[in-house]
This record gives C-alpha cells, structure tokens and sequence, in this order.
C-alpha cells in the first residue's frame, strides 16, 4: 500500500498549520460555514492562507456555496480544491468545476450499501470524493462530527477510485483504517482535537506516526 495523502481539516491558526507542515506538507483545509467552530471568514481565511504561501495543497470546505461565495473564494485565497460538503448535484459539482476551474471534492455520507452505490453519479465529474459518515440526527454541522461509518462497505468501490476516507478517524483507529480499507486518502478534523474547532499539536503528530507505522510493514510486504 501507498502512503495514503493526508488532509488534516479545520485548520485555524499558525500554529496548527506548522504541526501539519513538520509532516512533509500534506494538505490542509479550511472550513467555511458558519455555524461551525472551525469557521473561518474568507478575511481570516486569507491571512492563514497567506502564511501558509504554498507550502502546503489547500482546500476549501464549503456547504452548498453560492456562485458569489465560489468567486470570492477562488479570488481571495487561491485554494486547490474546492470541498462540496452540501447537497450538491452531479451538474452542480460540473459547474462549479467549470466555473471556478478549481478541483472538486465532493463530500458524501455513507451509512450503508446504497450510499456506496452513489458514488458512480459522481465518478468522472468530482475530481475527488470524500467518504464521509452521516451526520447524525439532528446534528448542526453535516461534516466534523467525529463519528465513523462501517469500514467494510468500502469493500464494495469500484477499482481504482480516488478518494479520502474521512468521519471519526483517530490515532488510535487509523491503523485499522489503512489495513481494513488501505484507502488513497485520509480526512480528519474531530480525532486531532482536544475541543471543537481547537486542533492538538501532539494529536497531529500522533496521527501522522500512527499512520507511518500502519503503512511501513504493509509496504514492505508489498515488496518482498
Ligand atoms: O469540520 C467542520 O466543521 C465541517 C463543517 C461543515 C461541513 C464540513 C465540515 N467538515 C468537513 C471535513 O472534511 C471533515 O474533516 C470531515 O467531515 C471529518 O470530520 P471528523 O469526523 O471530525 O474527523
């Protein structure tokens, strides 16, 4: 197995930005939505962005943006990707991919079997997804909660899909995660936290050790 990408979400400071960099520069993203606590108006936004120059890969986390949103978005920080954690259609994702010329990453929930079966709506029109639990009921926020969905239905994706599995990863549950899935991805936000919107320096480098330890005997086996 490849060392999946890593993407550590909901980043707010300096600090948090230079715990994920010591790990080779990965990617980052930055949530705007306002009820959460990793919100980040598109001014803070460009100031964290700034910092970072490019340094790292950025994407945008975004919930059913407007097209005024979208080109603020594209003008002022500049990102890679732009997240899709919404209720955004195929023909939706396409052109706010044409529109910006930003890659998409559509988010989507998974909680069984026909979740699974949606991705094929999105294959070729994201350029990524995202594999997300469900939010639960009632919650405020549809992505960041911190909770899993069953691993084993990824069993059911089709071959060589680009994805980032994501919802409820830990320190102490990604290396279950690489051997179960051996996802080309990893998302996390909630797991390298120690409060909502407040990331952990020392969880972040747990995260990225824990990850290297579950991907270097799977690597070697794949070369002996
Ligand atoms: O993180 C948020 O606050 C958020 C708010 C609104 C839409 C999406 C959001 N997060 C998207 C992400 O990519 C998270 O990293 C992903 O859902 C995993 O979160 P977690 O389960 O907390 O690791």
């Amino acid at each position: 197995m490849r060392h999946p990408r890593i993407k550590i979400c909901g980043l707010r400071t300096p600090e948090a930005v230079d715990a994920v960099l010591r790990h080779g520069g990965p990617e980052v993203g930055f949530v705007h939505f306002p009820k959460s606590p990793r919100h980040l108006s598109l001014p803070d936004m460009a100031a964290l962005r700034a910092y970072l120059g490019d340094r790292a890969a950025v994407t945008i986390v975004t919930v059913d943006p407007d097209d005024a949103l979208l080109e603020a978005i594209r003008r002022d920080i500049r990102p890679d990707t732009i997240q899709l954690h919404g209720s955004e259609t195929p023909e939706r994702v396409a052109e706010i991919g044409r529109r910006t010329g930003l890659a998409t990453m559509k988010a989507l929930s998974v909680h069984d079997a026909h979740d699974i079966a949606s991705v094929a709506s999105y294959r070729g029109i994201a350029d990524r997804l995202l594999l997300d639990a469900k939010a639960p009921k009632g919650a405020v926020l549809p992505g960041g909660n911190g909770v899993a969905f069953d691993w084993r239905l990824l069993a059911g994706l089709p071959a060589g899909l680009d994805y980032m599995l994501s919802g409820g990863l830990t320190p102490d549950n990604v290396g279950a995660a690489l051997r179960q899935a051996a996802p080309p991805g990893l998302d996390v936000s909630s797991g390298v936290e120690s409060a909502p919107g407040v990331k952990d320096i020392h969880l972040i480098d747990q995260f990225f050790d824990a990850v290297l330890a579950a991907s270097q005997p799977l690597e070697g086996r794949r070369a002996s």
